[in-house]
């Protein structure tokens, strides 16, 4: 495909996510329907959509578009193009020629847009949701700048390795051997920053074979803060596809239990705990009080996913303030639930990949005054500018005389 031939395929693909469609769903139709596009050109365009999607608001604007961008009821694919193209300096006739695949030729309208520098507002030029923006900044003071712009740009990739099977320096080498340039993450002792190969990855035999798994820094950052030990009982209470309940299982030998109020998430960590060597308990949904109590329970609770909004940008613009209370009250009952399986004298951890205070610590200080028994031991945060997911951690104790 030609340059211009992949922006005319990410055009198509933004104008169905536009009318609320999912965004990995249009790209694997796209490439269904699509068989002479090669890997190159798959990449390629779900750059481009990704890319438009993280700064949809700007991009709108750019091209021409703008208003409703949520709804979409004022933005086509094709000026949020328009607009990626004039924000990355490229010249819109050499794309937007007509020639084979490519989009057709700037009508009268569109040709008007390029004279003009659209004035944003602060949230508009930095891709933020209006409603958002001051909870956001208020959120994150002063990095919420640095933060919003690190939005706009793509996630790193990073490994955890799999310490039941390998040290660093091994792994960093093993990697290399198969075209998989890494370099030591600081956020963690287990992580790993892709440099180069990326697409290696996937078929190497490092991966395969269960000796790196693909995890975020913050991610492993988050388990390397918990009080873990031999012999400990621990409970992931939201263990979803379980990287957690894996990244625990590498730390300590512990007896895990993973649970999950939507048990098909789980269906693959049987396979995926093999691959790393350990074995996980998988508990039915509400069977977790059967096993109680647990010397830690993790509460890796469903959240705005505000942290991770590089990997899924369309989460920015879909997310609205009554989702984002729903999320707020299925916290607090996660974590009442879960403080009653801890055991006395356990811990109760809590994370969220948010950068919202109201998700985080704010939920954590409305539990402490619920609950009187509990003391907040630590807690720690990571934003998206210093080089990894947002996230939060929270890990809370309760001194008991049992
Ligand atoms: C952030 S994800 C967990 C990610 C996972 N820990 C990992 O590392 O891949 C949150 C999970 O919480 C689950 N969940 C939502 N409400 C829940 C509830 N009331 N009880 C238990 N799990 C819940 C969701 O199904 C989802 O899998």
């Amino acid at each position: 495909m030609t340059p211009a031939a992949r922006r005319q395929a990410a055009i198509e693909i933004l104008d169905q996510i536009l009318t609320g469609q999912p965004t990995e769903k249009e790209l694997t139709a796209w490439a269904r329907r699509s068989r002479f596009a090669g890997s190159k050109d798959r990449a390629a365009v779900r750059d481009h959509v990704f890319g438009a999607l993280r700064c949809l608001r700007s991009y709108a604007a750019l091209g021409g578009g703008g208003g409703d961008v949520v709804s979409d009821a004022n933005t086509t694919g094709r000026q949020l193009v328009l607009g990626a193209l004039r924000a990355e300096g490229i010249d819109v006739d050499e794309i937007f020629n007509g020639i084979g695949h490519a989009p057709a030729p700037l009508d009268d309208v569109e040709q008007s847009v390029l004279t003009t520098v659209p004035q944003m507002q602060q949230a508009e030029e930095l891709n933020m949701p209006d409603w958002l923006w001051p909870a956001f900044e208020a959120s994150l003071g002063s990095a919420a700048v640095d933060a919003a712009k690190a939005l706009q740009d793509r996630a790193p990739v990073h490994l955890r390795i799999n310490r039941l099977h390998e040290d660093r320096d091994r792994a960093v080498e093993q990697l290399a051997s198969e075209g998989v340039s890494t370099e030591p993450h600081p956020s963690a002792e287990t992580a790993l920053n892709v440099v180069d190969g990326v697409r290696k990855l996937r078929n190497s035999e490092a991966y395969t074979g269960g000796l790196v798994e693909l995890q975020d820094a913050a991610s492993q950052a988050v388990i390397q803060s918990l009080p873990l030990s031999d012999g400990q009982r621990v409970l992931d209470f939201c263990a979803g596809g379980g990287g957690k309940s894996l990244a625990m299982a590498a730390r300590a030998k512990l007896k895990i239990f993973a649970h999950d109020i939507a048990p098909q998430r789980m269906k693959d960590l049987p396979v995926r705990a093999e691959r790393a060597g350990t074995t996980i308990m998988v508990l039915e949904p509400g069977a977790a009080a059967s096993q109680a109590p647990f010397d830690l329970v993790l509460c890796d609770a469903p959240c705005s996913g505000s942290g991770s909004w590089r990997r899924a940008p369309e989460g920015k613009w879909r997310l609205t303030q009554a989702q984002l209370d729903d999320l707020c009250q299925t916290q607090a009952e996660i974590l009442n639930e879960a403080s009653q399986l801890v055991a006395g004298n356990g811990y109760l951890a809590y994370a969220t990949c948010s950068m919202l205070e109201v998700e985080n610590r704010a939920q954590v200080d409305r539990f402490l005054a619920n609950n009187p028994g509990w003391t907040l031991q630590q807690d720690h945060d990571w934003h998206v500018h210093k080089g990894t997911d947002g996230f939060y951690v929270a890990v809370l104790t309760r001194f008991s005389d049992d």
